[in-house]
């Protein structure tokens, strides 16, 4: 059906609109596989209704024909904070679907005309989290009248604080079952369309994107909104650790009086790394990807100050933390993916990218581990590592240890390496001392989680989410981002545990994964502030089992057993007796004797929205 100019002015008369008077445009148009629709422009929204919807009163209730559903005839909404393009196609067909036959069935006719496309989210009705890009296509006979209303709604989308213009992307084609370079082809074109400028590289060896961030400058990096890693969690941590190493500038980690190493008070951390030149070639006591820092903390860890160390033109570009514009983001490709999953609620690259071109952001804790003996008998200095999800000890780091010879495997190492080192039952004995957290002090009531053998209980769980209230709670016991100050220091309450452990672990996150779909602890949140310390004493074999099939049951309860100490914490410190383990930080093995670690609130932003749930 076509219409003259005149004949949609009059339509568009006898529409009217609810908001007459925040109307920005209002012109009929044809909406491809939809029909003639009188379409509206608002500041914050597009709605259109459709011609015929007008003239009937019929129940929408949508229609299908060979089981295709149809766009529905109710009135509908494009925000433009979930639109991320839009663009000029010129002339072509137009599909209009205006006439429904016996059985149902929309039949169409096409037309040619001038057309434009609006690129947006659509969120999943069924599956909570996980968005789609929607693309509608608008048609009508005049360019110029296509050509404004383009640039509306570009000058519309262009006002949507903190969307990205330029990113540099790391790739690792090596990521999960080697789909690193897969998962980029299928995202990049959302950022094409979005028109945000990406610089990207796709790595040879492991440790080369951690060095690409060591070694780029403050300047360079400030001429980007973001950073982003298409790969697993240990390549999000390789890329992390090569930023905050070389600049984030934090006194170490505080340690009760009879801790081995208490350079706490007159010891700033500053890995400044920027001038080594480092040799891919050099192979590190732990085959880590991070082997060069650890090369340079024998030598280099000492009370840099930036400006030892940076040259003239850095100097003047500083780089901040937290910092208000630059974010890290993530797009899933490894085998476990748990940042994705707590962070946007899903394991979908497409989901990622779309928040990302969307611009959301929140804000994560950040933990540091710093290393200072790796065996009881090494003479190694001290080695710095930032966690964004978890520090493990004992089984984790077994595990992570024996899933290394089989990474062939792919995501399925896990499995297999899990099994083994859970028949061995390996316990270490260790020390470890924490700072108590009073329960006024976080909101919450309890923490140390106990339960009857066989009984557990639910505890009460706020889950992290979207706009959570605890991580946008003003902190109680310390300013956002502060480490543990000079002025808490004397403050801080110590408790210890000594014993056999399975395993030590150090949630900073829930650390949902697709194995673990509530997480080792569901109660975890992005930033406010806390780790959380789960002690795994040893146990017979039949109760540790209990424990990891809660573990993997949705709305279970692995931490409600006698044998399961649940501490939340600001910091800790670890010392190991006899037997070693190994840690796994983020999935990456850091041998380590003696530790200490501290949680940075808030320390990045991530381009992400958190959990839907
Ligand atoms: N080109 C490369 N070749 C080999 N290894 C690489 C390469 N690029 C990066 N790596 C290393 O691969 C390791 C694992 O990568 P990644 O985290 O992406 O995948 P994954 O281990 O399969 O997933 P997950 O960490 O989610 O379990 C990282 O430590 C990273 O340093």
């Amino acid at each position: 059906m076509k219409r003259d100019k005149e004949e949609e002015d009059r339509l568009v008369l006898r529409t009217g609109s609810p908001n007459v008077k925040d109307t920005v445009l209002c012109c009929g148009f044809v909406l491809d596989h939809v029909g003639e629709v009188v379409l509206t422009l608002y500041p914050d929204y597009l709605s259109w209704i459709r011609v015929d919807s007008m003239f009937d009163n019929d129940q929408d209730t949508g229609s299908s024909c060979l089981g295709i559903q149809f766009v529905s005839k109710r009135d509908t909404t494009i925000k433009h904070s979930d639109a991320y393009a839009v663009e000029l196609i010129d002339w072509g067909l137009i599909h209009e679907s205006v006439l429904a036959n016996a059985t149902g069935c929309l039949l169409g006719q096409a037309s040619e005309m001038f057309r434009f496309t609006i690129h947006c989210v659509q969120k999943s009705k069924t599956q909570p989290s996980l968005w789609t890009p929607a693309v509608y296509t608008f048609g009508h006979r005049d360019l110029r009248t296509c050509q404004m209303w383009v640039a509306r709604i570009n000058t519309f989308i262009n006002m949507e604080a903190g969307r990205p213009k330029s990113l540099l992307v790391f790739v690792n084609p090596r990521s999960g079952k080697g789909n690193g370079c897969r998962t980029w082809e299928v995202v990049a074109p959302i950022f094409r369309q979005a028109r945000v400028q990406t610089k990207v590289f796709v790595t040879c060896r492991a440790g080369q994107a951690f060095d690409m961030m060591v070694s780029i400058s403050n300047r360079e990096l400030n001429s980007y909104d973001g950073v982003l890693a298409v790969g697993g969690d240990g390549f999000f941590n390789e890329i992390l650790n090569g930023l905050l190493l070389s600049r984030h500038k934090a006194p170490y980690p505080p340690s009760p009086k009879d801790f081995g190493h208490s350079h706490y008070k007159d010891e700033i951390t500053l890995v400044h790394l920027k001038d080594k030149c480092i040799d891919p070639s050099e192979q590190n006591e732990d085959q880590s990807p991070l082997l060069s820092t650890s090369e340079l903390n024998r030598s280099q860890i000492k009370n840099l100050r930036p400006e030892d160390n940076i040259g003239q033109s850095d100097r003047e570009a500083d780089f901040p933390f937290p910092n208000a514009r630059f974010r890290f983001g993530l797009i899933p490709a490894g085998s476990t993916d748990a940042i994705v999953m707590c962070t946007t609620g899903t394991r979908d690259p497409i989901t990622s990218a779309l928040h990302i071109v969307l611009g959301k952001r929140i804000s994560l804790d950040i933990a540091q581990i710093v290393r200072w003996k790796a065996t009881i008998t090494s003479k190694e200095e001290m080695s710095v590592r930032y966690a964004a999800s978890f520090a493990g000890y004992g089984f984790y780091g077994d595990v992570i240890t024996e899933s290394e010879r089989y990474r062939w495997m792919g995501p399925k190492r896990y499995d297999f390496a899990g099994t083994k080192v859970f028949l061995r039952h390996s316990s270490y004995e260790a020390e470890v001392a924490y700072v108590e957290v009073k329960k006024d002090e976080d909101g919450t009531a309890g923490f140390r989680t106990k339960s009857f053998w066989g009984l557990p209980r639910k505890s009460e769980r706020v889950a992290c989410r979207v706009k959570c209230n605890v991580c946008n709670a003003k902190p109680a016991q310390r300013p956002a981002e502060a480490p543990i100050n000079e002025p808490h220091l004397h403050e801080l309450k110590w408790l210890k545990s000594r014993g056999n452990f399975l395993s030590v672990g150090a949630a900073v996150i829930s650390c949902r994964n697709e194995k673990a779909p509530d997480g080792l602890v569901a109660d975890a949140h992005l930033s406010d502030g806390f780790l959380h310390l789960i002690l795994i004493k040893d146990c017979p074999r039949a109760f540790y089992l209990w424990h990891l099939t809660q573990l993997a049951r949705k709305g279970g309860n692995p931490l409600n057993f006698d044998f399961v100490e649940h501490h939340k914490t600001l910091a800790f410190t670890f010392t190991s007796i006899g037997k070693e383990s190994i840690w796994n930080v983020d999935g990456e093995l850091f041998p380590a004797h003696q530790l200490s670690a501290q949680v940075f609130r808030g320390l990045v932003s991530l381009f992400a929205d958190g959990p839907d749930v």
